[in-house]
């Protein structure tokens, strides 16, 4: 039996003072240990979908249902907590903040979450390493990192909370093939370990790496 994460349903979202919908009425559902990449032609709203998993932007209209909690009624302090209690995010560009360390980077999502204790932090941080394999690398600044390196870290600064959902925006948008594989070889490990995987890849081998694949076609998930 498959536990339910996230319902979805006729979900619609228009940008701010733009004339169509990027999203046209998407509905789906997602269960715990799911890995889906997600593909379509540039514009086609992948971005736009992740971003609304994420919570870092709401629906127009229709619903989106994470853990049970209808989000579209939520207040924003309600949304914060739960993106950052529960959404581990991957992007393309890393995002790491250049003037932290490594360590600190990575225990950033932990300084959000109110359940976690300050001196359960090096444990946390220090698992997370050793998961991408970087434990020797938390005094280092980003800029002393390589980009295959520098998206090892991102990876654990966003499972170092064990969020319910890891999405991950063209992980290997930003490099070359062999550090694509390392990034593709951990996000399958992830998943073997429980994690639930939301993926957008421009690269078909990679996207049959996943356990299902959704195709986006403006605005709408075609099957
Ligand atoms: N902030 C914004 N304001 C207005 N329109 C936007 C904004 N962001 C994206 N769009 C538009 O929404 C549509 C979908 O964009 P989105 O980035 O979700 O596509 P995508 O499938 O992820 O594309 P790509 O593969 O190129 O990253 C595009 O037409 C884009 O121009």
């Amino acid at each position: 039996m498959n536990a339910k994460l996230i319902t979805v349903n006729n979900l619609s979202f228009r940008y701010p003072k733009a004339e169509n919908d990027t999203l046209k009425g998407v509905s789906f559902e997602v269960n715990k240990g799911d890995y889906i990449a997600i593909v379509g032609t540039s514009g086609s709203g992948k971005s736009t979908l992740l971003s609304i998993l994420g919570l870092l932007n709401k629906p127009t209209t229709g619903s989106y249902q994470i853990l049970g909690t209808n989000t579209t009624k939520l207040t924003n302090n309600s949304l914060s907590l739960l993106k950052n209690n529960e959404i581990g995010f991957i992007f393309q560009n890393f995002n790491l903040l250049s003037q932290l360390t490594v360590y600190d980077n990575v225990a950033l999502p932990l300084t959000y979450n109110p359940l976690i204790k300050r001196g359960d932090y090096k444990e946390k941080v220090y698992k997370a390493l050793a998961y991408v394999n970087m434990e020797d690398y938390g005094k280092r600044l980003p800029e002393q990192l390589s980009g295959g390196q520098q998206q090892r870290i991102a990876i654990a600064r966003a499972l170092v909370n064990e969020p319910s959902l890891i999405l991950a925006d063209e992980p290997t948008g930003n490099l070359d093939s062999s550090n694509s594989q390392q990034v593709f070889e951990l996000l399958g490990r992830l998943n073997n370990d429980g994690n639930t995987i939301c993926l957008i890849t421009h690269d078909m081998e990679y996207a049959k790496k996943a356990q299902q694949q959704w195709i986006m076609s403006d605005g709408q998930l075609v099957t």
